[in-house]
């Protein structure tokens, strides 16, 4: 994924990096350390925690630029487990489809 990614494209390009990096577990990648972490799926349990709270703690502050980050990172994190547990983007995409 690069800059140049169309904003409509990002979680798709997000995605398919996050199952390419689950395929390869290239070193130096963030992705292979939540996907191959000492405590298993756990860790990343944990920082959708984390990423939760702190941008529960941007929205109460108002801080808007914080909770945009905080919640690209609470994305992110979401996105992993979600491939951790052989789902995907689309079975999200149905399921919130279904709820209209
Ligand atoms: N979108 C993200 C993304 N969002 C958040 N993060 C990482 O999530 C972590 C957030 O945790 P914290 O805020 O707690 O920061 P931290 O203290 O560094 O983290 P810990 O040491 O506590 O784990 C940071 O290390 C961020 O770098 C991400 N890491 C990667 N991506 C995307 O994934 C792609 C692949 O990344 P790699 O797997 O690293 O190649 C990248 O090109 C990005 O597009």
């Amino acid at each position: 994924m690069d800059a140049d990614t169309p904003a409509d494209e990002v979680l798709d390009e997000l995605f398919s990096t996050i199952e390419s990096r689950k395929a390869e577990l290239p070193e130096d990648s963030y992705t292979t350390a939540l996907f191959t972490h000492e405590k298993g799926e756990n860790y990343v349990l944990e920082k959708i925690g984390e990423e939760a709270t702190e941008a529960i703690l941007a929205a109460k502050d108002d801080d808007r630029e914080e909770l945009l980050a905080e919640s690209a990172d609470l994305v992110y994190h979401l996105l992993v487990l979600l491939s951790m547990k052989g789902a995907s983007l689309e079975d999200l995409r149905t399921e919130l489809r279904d709820r209209f």
